[in-house]
């Protein structure tokens, strides 16, 4: 084990207020060691987005702590972290002018230099190499809006991206064309994603860790082959078998 994590969470709690006060998750404790692709995976509801927005540093947990190559959170200033560990939301929020304003905007906010061709790169390869850079972002699909707010995150390069059903509104081709850009961006960047998806497949074949959620905890963290063909527990195989069903 080398002594410092890329990402470690100890102890993360969570409650949420629904009429009355419950507890989302506690006890969320990993570490992250190698750059590695790990696929969230839970039924709805279990506090999947709430954990990826923790770590984000969107939302606070109640109790635990996160820590980036051995720093604590709390000792980052939160722009700061959110360049080395960055989050994409499954409603992408697109700020007001242009895509180009929209691409521009993270390196403007974290006064970096705007790499104009790893833009036009990623762009090309998430299927909006043909898109005009002055149409206003508010006018772009649901689709389109998604695979630019994730141009607009890797163009910071962060160590860790953490991504939040990203290809939900996407087409076949599309969904496709963003996994093959991750993947080989993951090797390239030797970065490390995490990645909520209700998507089996997209988990299977993209993933090399599992991080299931149930009975409010991480329930099972394993190699993504082991966690598929051979799950310890019971709510993890009927999660696996109900969702499956769910697709055919
Ligand atoms: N700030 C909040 N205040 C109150 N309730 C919240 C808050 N944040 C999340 N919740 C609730 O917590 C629960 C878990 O939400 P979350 O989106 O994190 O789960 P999830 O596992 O990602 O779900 P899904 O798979 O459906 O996206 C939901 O019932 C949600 O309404």
């Amino acid at each position: 084990m080398s002594e410092i994590a890329i990402l470690e969470l100890d102890c993360l709690q969570k409650s949420i207020f629904q009429e009355k006060p419950r507890t989302l998750f506690q006890g969320i404790t990993a570490r992250i060691e190698e750059p590695s692709i790990i696929a969230v995976l839970g039924v709805s509801g279990q506090g999947k987005s709430t954990l990826l927005r923790i770590l984000g540093r969107l939302d606070t947990a109640d109790a635990g702590t996160v820590s980036y190559r051995g720093r604590l959170s709390s000792i980052w200033r939160p722009h700061a972290w959110r360049m080395k560990v960055s989050y994409v939301a499954q409603l992408s929020v697109m700020l007001s002018g242009s895509v180009e304003d929209n691409l521009r905007a993270a390196s403007f906010i974290h006064i970096q230099p705007f790499d104009n061709q790893l833009a036009v790169e990623l762009m090309g390869k998430v299927g909006l190499g043909s898109m005009d850079w002055n149409k206003q972002a508010a006018d772009l699909s649901g689709g389109e809006k998604q695979r630019v707010a994730l141009v607009r995150s890797m163009l910071l390069r962060p160590e860790v991206l953490l991504l939040d059903e990203i290809t939900a509104s996407l087409d076949l081709h599309s969904k496709i064309a963003v996994q093959e850009l991750l993947m080989e961006w993951q090797r390239k960047e030797e970065s490390t994603i995490i990645w909520v998806t209700h998507d089996l497949e997209q988990a299977r074949l993209t993933s090399d860790r599992v991080w299931f959620m149930g009975e409010q905890t991480l329930l099972e963290q394993k190699d993504t082959v082991d966690f598929f063909t051979s799950p310890e527990s019971e709510i993890a195989r009927q999660f696996l078998q109900i969702t499956r069903e769910e697709a055919n």
